[in-house]
Order: structure tokens, then C-alpha cells, then sequence
């Protein structure tokens, strides 16, 4: 397999088990983290123990503060940090470039909309990055929890771009025997599903918290693909993205596994437990409640009905009682399905 040099920003658990895989498969891998107490771990010792446990990393992932270092010479960069620092990382990233007189192929796997201007990170990275610095812009998503991909769970992800010879790319850097990426040009659908999704997983965290079963949780998917589709479309976004892995195949990894820092959210929240108690106790970051407000606001600006995503913002911004919510849901006018 051809070695690249590809650099990941962020040392959360997403950038840390993309590290692990990229260096699994041979690559030349540096991982840029903010703080000094990660980078000196994840050298000396090769773990990141505040979010991967006790996992051994990769000896080949070199870890520095320096992101301009970390990018020096790489073809592929990674972007992993949350929705909150992307622009301002993508900011420090073109400045590198620049004094590097360098390109890269930047491949956003961040999923969430930032919450002033309701843009998806590879769009803040291409309104960040001079164009002379990006020879390609590409995002990951699909069903991927960090601690499962460390462990080898058969994983299925998709790299999304506008150029498949780039999504072509991140597929051969990054695939291996239990890490299989696909492709697809659906950019927008793609990030939709990956930021949406975390909404449904918050109310699929609450009704499990609440004790209601199978029937609850199969309306709340089924209903909560149906509104993630109809966003998507009024973006021109396929609908068939949807039911694939940045659609379907996310909303269920995450709407069901207690490794969902977005439904063990929910959890706490249909336990009464307030966002700031929620935000406290999880110590990473839950990207569905900034995206819950932004829903909130896309849905009305493009007249797109989203009724247990609304639903969902007036528990997690109005206290709701989740009961009540879901009363208000059942109680909607009946309709025909498929409209
Ligand atoms: N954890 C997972 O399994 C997956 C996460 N994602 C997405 O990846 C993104 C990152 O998530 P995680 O790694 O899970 O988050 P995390 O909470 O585990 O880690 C976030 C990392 O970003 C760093 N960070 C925070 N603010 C920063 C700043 N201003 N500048 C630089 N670094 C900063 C933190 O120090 C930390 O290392 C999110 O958008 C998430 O939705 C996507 C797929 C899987
Ligand atoms: O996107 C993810 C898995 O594909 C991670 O979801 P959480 O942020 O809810 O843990």
C-alpha cells in the first residue's frame, strides 16, 4: 500500500482512533493536539486515556502542539475537532499552508452546523482555506464510534466529495480489513445526516430513559429519517444519502449505543437533569444541542415541518417535560405517509 503523510487535527477520541487507523495502514501520521499533557502522553506512552482508555495506540502516531509541524508535508489533512473550533483551527490551518507554500487535501469528519451562520464544516474550511492551499476538499461520515473503531469492530464509513478521484484518496489511505470507506459525491446530504442525526439520538436517549420500548423507539427512527430527508432535500441534497451510511446507517449507530455522547445525553435530559448538569457530566463534546437549535431555526427558515426535532428543542431550551413532547407528537393531525 502507498504510504501518505497525512496530518489529523484534534485529539479527541475521533482524531485519536483515526490516527490509530491511518497508522494502522502504514501511513507517516502526525496528530496535532491543543494541549501539551496530550501530546506528551501520546508519545511517551501511546495512549489518550481521557478519551480511549487504556487502548494502545499506534508507536507511529507522533502527537504535537505545533500544528504548522503537524502539516508539514502531508497530502492528507484530517480535521477532527468539534463544530465550535473549526473555523478558527481551519483559520491557523491556511496560515501554515501559506507559509509553507503548501496544498493539502483537507478532509472534514466533524458533524454538526456552526451555530451563527449554519454552515457545515467543509464550507467554513473552504471559506477559511485559499484555494491555491486545498487540492481537495472531502468529509467522513457514517456509523463510526470512536471506541468501536479502536477495537476493531467492522466499521463502514463513507468519504464524501465533490471530485471522486479525492474521495478516491482518503478511501485508499484510510481503508483497511475492518475499516471499509466508501464513496459517494454527496456532500451536503452527507453532513446533514452526520449533524442531524444527533438530534434524533438525543430523543432516542430520552424515550430509552423513560422506559418506552421497541414500538417508540421504531417511530422515533422511522419519523426522524422521514424529517432529516425532507431537510435534506430542500438543500437539493439526494435522498438516497439518507439511507445509506451518513444517513441511516449513522442515525442508528448512534441512536442506540450507550458509547452516543449524544443519547447518553438524552438519557440524563429524560431524567430531568439540566443542559448545563449534562454538559458537566460528559466531559466531550455533544454537538446534537448547538445542532438542535440550529434545526430549530433551518426547519422554520425553509418551511420544512421537523416536529421531534422541534420537539427536542423545547426540552432541551423551553424544559419541556419529554412526556409532554411526546404527547404533543402523537397528538399532531393525522396523516398520510410518504407526503
Ligand atoms: N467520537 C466519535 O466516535 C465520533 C465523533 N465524530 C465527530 O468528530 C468531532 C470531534 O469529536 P470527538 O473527537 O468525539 O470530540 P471529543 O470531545 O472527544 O474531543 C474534542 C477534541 O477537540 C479538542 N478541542 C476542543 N476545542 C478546541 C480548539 N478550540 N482547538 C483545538 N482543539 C480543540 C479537545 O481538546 C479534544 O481533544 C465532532 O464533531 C463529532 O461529532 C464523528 C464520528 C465519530
Ligand atoms: O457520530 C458518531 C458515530 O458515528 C458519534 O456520535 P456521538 O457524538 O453521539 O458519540
Amino acid at each position: 500500500m502507498k504510504q501518505t503523510k497525512i496530518a489529523v487535527l484534534g485529539a479527541g477520541s475521533w482524531g485519536t482512533a483515526l490516527a490509530n487507523v491511518a497508522a494502522e495502514n502504514g501511513n507517516q501520521i502526525m496528530l496535532w493536539a491543543h494541549r501539551a499533557v496530550t501530546v506528551e502522553e501520546i508519545n511517551s506512552r501511546h495512549t489518550n486515556k481521557q478519551y480511549l482508555g487504556d487502548r494502545v495506540l499506534q508507536a507511529n502516531i507522533q502527537a504535537t502542539t505545533d500544528l504548522k509541524a503537524a502539516v508539514d508535508g502531508a497530502e492528507i489533512v484530517l480535521s477532527v475537532v468539534p463544530t465550535k473550533a473549526t473555523r478558527e483551527v481551519a483559520k491557523q490551518l491556511n496560515q501554515a499552508l501559506v507559509e509553507l507554500r503548501q496544498s493539502v487535501i483537507i478532509v472534514a469528519a466533524t458533524k454538526g452546523l456552526e451555530p451563527e451562520t449554519y454552515k457545515f464544516a467543509s464550507q467554513m474550511i473552504e471559506e477559511e482555506v485559499m484555494p491555491q492551499n486545498l487540492t481537495g476538499l472531502a468529509v467522513l461520515a457514517g456509523p463510526s464510534h470512536a471506541e468501536g473503531v479502536i477495537k476493531h469492530d467492522p466499521t463502514t464509513v463513507v468519504a464524501v466529495s465533490k471530485q471522486l478521484s479525492i474521495a478516491k484518496q482518503v478511501q485508499a489511505a484510510m481503508s483497511n480489513a475492518t475499516f471499509r470507506v466508501y464513496t459517494n459525491d454527496d456532500v451536503v446530504g452527507a453532513e446533514l445526516g452526520g449533524a442531524l442525526k444527533n438530534v434524533i439520538a438525543i430523543a432516542a436517549g430520552t424515550l430509552q430513559s423513560l422506559g418506552y420500548d421497541a414500538n417508540a423507539k421504531a417511530a422515533l427512527f422511522t419519523r426522524g429519517l422521514n424529517e432529516m430527508t425532507q431537510l435534506g432535500r430542500s438543500y437539493g441534497a439526494n435522498a438516497m444519502t439518507f439511507m445509506g451510511l451518513a444517513g441511516v446507517g449513522d442515525l442508528f449507530a448512534t441512536a442506540t449505543s450507550e458509547h452516543s455522547r449524544n443519547f447518553k445525553a438524552g438519557m440524563q435530559f429524560g431524567q430531568g437533569k439540566t443542559m448545563d448538569e449534562v454538559i458537566d457530566n460528559m466531559g466531550m463534546v455533544i454537538e446534537g444541542i448547538s445542532t438542535t437549535k440550529v434545526v430549530h431555526d433551518l426547519a422554520q427558515q425553509k418551511g420544512v415541518e421537523m416536529p421531534i426535532s422541534e420537539a427536542v428543542y423545547q426540552v432541551l431550551y423551553a424544559q419541556e417535560d419529554p412526556k409532554i413532547a411526546i404527547n404533543n407528537l402523537m397528538e399532531r393531525p393525522l396523516q398520510q405517509e410518504g407526503k
